[in-house]
Order: structure tokens, then sequence, then C-alpha cells
């Protein structure tokens, strides 16, 4: 029988990096919400960096939907190898930041951790969808802060990293939100206010979900089975609004007074690209970014949404390298050794196209422009939700209602419009029916 990577064997390869400090000296200062791939290839990855100099930065992570994680990472106690892929990649290395990894039912869940005096820090990645309203992760949030507040256990900082605009500012909203709902509430907020900061970060590393066949790798690497492995491209980037309110680890990331140029170029240059190679991808065949990307006519496209369209609309950070960033997106999209399966990028695109794509299409058109090809990208999740049922989207219901019978374009373009929060005119509307007419007919 193959033995499971776990601390009482570390006895690993050469060529397998492991933790270069005491996993026994670790105490916890982060509590991170959401343990899914990309918080182990990012997060983690920078935090077990520094535990070696500083070991009172240690993770308890909660899993949010399901106790998959848990049983993959606890008998592991917490340790999983992220395995880079890719031009440049690194040898594998096994992680050891992540000291707990409980459901959200255990132990007084993530609200007793996150009351606890030590811990000065809450990440969380939870997905686009985890800010919605109905979702739970704001809610446990506000719960482990109210009994900080009651516990006196001083200030901490509440760090998003997902791919939202402005993540910081909205996560404060949506907790703000909740606590307007709470009997007394006022106080906890007012409590919020004076001690919870909420930085906004943009983060940026291509973390596909794991495959057995990426398990069988890693095996193969470790001589030692791992149920937690991850994988992931070897760039790796992390820009930090630098207004912590109980210190912050020494990352090894970009730290700064105003994030939005930055996060204005990732999401408007990468994250719409990938969309755009997803929908169209997927609705020509492609399984991978990779493979969509060998398309030239796909590949020609992704190139102009971000020179016509998306560039012309940033103010970007001093000393910024457009042309180097614009071909090194292109190069990691491109590059096979990671099958990004188009089909991940495409979910949730609800949620996802207003961030990546619609603020592009409202500053060209308010500037006169004809924003072809965002409206390309728009119109492809257009026919790939009318062609692909069901879509992964939290809206998949409405998605489909929305979409019944609408086989001529102006309909299917009429029907999915209001899905989005802003009426961007009929000369956006045109051009999707154009796009859309085109893509259906293809
Ligand atoms: N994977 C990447 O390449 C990448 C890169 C940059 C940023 N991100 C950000 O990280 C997020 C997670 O990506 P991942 O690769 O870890 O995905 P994943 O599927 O591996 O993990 C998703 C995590 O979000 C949680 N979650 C999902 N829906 C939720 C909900 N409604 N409420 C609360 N929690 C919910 C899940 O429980 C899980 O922990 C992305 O949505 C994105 O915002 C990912
Ligand atoms: O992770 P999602 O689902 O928000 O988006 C899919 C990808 O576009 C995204 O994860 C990119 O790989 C990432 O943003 C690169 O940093």
């Amino acid at each position: 029988m193959v033995t499971r990577l776990s601390r009482h064997d570390l006895s690993l390869p050469a060529g397998v990096r492991a933790p270069s400090y005491d996993l026994r000296d670790v105490t916890v200062g982060i509590v991170h919400l959401g343990v899914g791939a990309f918080h182990r290839a990012h997060q983690a990855v920078y935090t077990d960096t520094v535990l070696a100099a500083d070991p009172t930065w240690g993770i308890s992570g909660f899993t949010q939907r399901s106790a998959t994680v848990r049983d993959q990472l606890a008998p592991q106690d917490g340790l999983y190898t992220v395995l880079e892929r890719g031009a440049g990649a690194a040898p594998p290395r096994v992680i050891g930041a992540l000291r707990e990894v409980r459901t959200q039912d255990e132990d007084g869940g993530p609200a007793a951790r996150i009351a606890d005096p030590r811990v000065r820090l809450v990440t969380l990645t939870v997905t686009e969808k985890g800010y919605r309203p109905d979702a739970p992760a704001v809610g446990r949030l506000v719960a482990g802060l109210e009994l900080r507040r009651r516990a006196d256990a001083g200030p901490i900082s509440v760090l998003s990293c997902d791919n939202l605009t402005a993540n910081g500012a909205t996560l404060r909203g949506r907790v703000a939100e909740h606590c307007a709902g709470l009997p007394d509430g006022d106080r906890l907020l007012d409590w919020i206010t004076a001690s919870v900061a909420f930085p906004s970060c943009v983060v940026d590393r291509i973390v596909p979900a794991t495959t057995a066949a990426d398990r069988a790798v890693v095996m193969a690497a470790l001589g030692m089975c791992d149920e937690g492995a991850v994988v992931a491209e070897p760039f790796s980037q992390w820009v930090i609004e630098d207004t912590f309110a109980a210190g912050r680890p020494a990352w090894d990331a970009t730290f700064t007074t105003d994030v939005a140029p930055y996060e204005a170029a990732k999401l408007r240059l990468l994250n719409a690209t990938h969309s755009l190679l997803a929908y169209t991808g997927a609705l020509a065949g492609y399984d991978t970014i990779a493979a969509a990307m060998t398309d030239p006519v796909l590949a020609d496209a992704a190139r102009r949404l971000m020179t016509e369209d998306a560039a012309p609309t940033l103010t970007l950070p001093d000393g910024f390298d457009l042309p180097g960033y614009q071909d090194s997106i292109l190069r990691r999209f491109a590059d096979p050794a990671l099958g990004h399966r188009t089909t991940q990028v495409a979910s949730d695109g609800s949620l996802k196209l207003p961030i990546r794509l619609l603020g592009t299409a409202r500053d060209r058109l308010s500037a006169g422009g004809t924003p072809q090809w965002t409206a390309l990208a728009v119109a492809a999740w257009m026919v790939y939700v009318a062609t692909r049922q069901p879509v992964d989207d939290p809206l998949a219901e409405t998605l489909a209602a929305a979409t019944a019978g609408r086989a001529k374009p102006a309909d299917l373009v009429d029907s999915l419009l209001p899905v989005f929060p802003d009426d961007l005119g009929p000369s956006w509307r045109e051009l999707l029916v154009e796009h859309t007419a085109r893509l259906l007919h293809n």
C-alpha cells in the first residue's frame, strides 16, 4: 500500500522541496474561508515562504460547501504538494502553511477561530458566488467578527482574494449589509468600522482543478499519495493595498496604496480574454484554453480584445509594460502543460461577465468606440448558455427559462441582457445581435 503524505514521514525524495521550518513551531495567525485549489497554490505558498522567519502566521482553513477538502487534507496534517507545470516550472513543493483544515461546523467553526486574539487576518477565496446575498461566507465572517468584538480580541484585517472589482470595498459593503439585518447590528458595525481593515488585492496565478492524472504524477514524484495536491503555472503575482489593521506577513508581494490600476488591467486584459477564449473555444469544440489558442482566429480575437477594446480604457500604473503584459498573458494561455478546461473558465458567466467585460464595453461605447471583441465574448456566452444546457452558473435555472425557445439572435440577446445589472444601450444590443447571428450560423 502507498503511504499517505503526513508530517510523520517527511523523508521526501531529493528534488521535492519540503517546508524549511518545523511544523510544530507554527501557530495560527490567519483564518482562511474556502480552501479551494487557488488558495493552496497562491496565498498558502506566499505564507509558507515566510514561516521560517515568522511562524505566527500559520493558516486555519475552513471549507465552505462540503467536507471533501477537509477529508483530503486533514489526514495529511494539512500538507500537500504544489506541482508547477509549463516553461520554467520549479520542482514539486510540499506546503505546510495550512496547519488546520476544518469544515465550518467543526470546533465552533471559523467564528471561534476569528475570535482568537492570535488570529490577525482573515482571507477568503469563495468565488464570485460567495459574495451573493444568499451565500453563507459573509454571514460566517460576520459571526466571527461579532464573537471577536465580544471577546475584545482586538483589531483584525479581512482580505478578499477573489477576482472581483474593488474586492476589499465590495466585501466591506457585504459585511455592512449583513450587519444591517442583525438585531444589534449597529453596534457591531461601529466596532468593525473602528477595528477591521478590508484591504483590496489583485491575485494572479492560473490554477486549474486538479485531476486524477495530476495526483498520479505527484504520487510518482513523492513516492507517497497526496489527495490534496494542486497544479499551477510557474507565474504568480499578488498586488496588495497595504492598509492592514493588525500587522501582516512579510509576503513577497507588491504592496501599494492603490490597487485599482492593477486590478483593472488584470480583470479587463487577462480575465476578459480568458472568458472570450472559454466561450468561443468551447463553442468551437476546444477542451482547453491552450487548444483554443492554437486556433488563429481565436488567438487573434484574444489579442484584439486586449489591444483594441480593453487597453484604451485603462489608466495603467507608472512604468507598466503594456505590450509585455499582453504578450505574457497570451503565452500563459497558450501553454499546453496546464490543461485548463474551457468549461471551468466558462462557469458562473452571469457573475463574471459584468466584472470582466461590461466595464470595457461601457467605457468604449461612451467614448464613441465599438467594442467588437468584447461583444464577441458576451455573444459567445449567450450562445453557450442557449446551447449548452444546463450551464454551471448560480443563475442556471433563470438562464434556462429565459432562453427556452429563443432561436433568433435578437430574441436570444433580449432574453439574456436583463441578467446584467446595467443597460448599455441600443448600439451595444445591435453589436450583440450581429455577433450572436454569426455564431449561431457557424
Ligand atoms: N483558479 C484560479 O486560476 C484563480 C486565479 C485567481 C483568482 N482565483 C479566485 O479564487 C476563486 C476560487 O478558485 P479555485 O480555483 O480555488 O476554485 P475551487 O473550485 O477549487 O474552490 C472554490 C472555493 O470557493 C468555495 N465556494 C464556492 N461557492 C461558494 C459559495 N456560494 N459560498 C461560499 N463559498 C463558496 C468552495 O467551497 C471552495 O472552497 C475564484 O473564483 C477566483 O475568484 C482563482
Ligand atoms: O477562477 P474564476 O472562476 O474566477 O475564473 C477563471 C479564470 O479566468 C481565472 O481563475 C484565472 O485563471 C485567474 O484569474 C488567473 O489569475
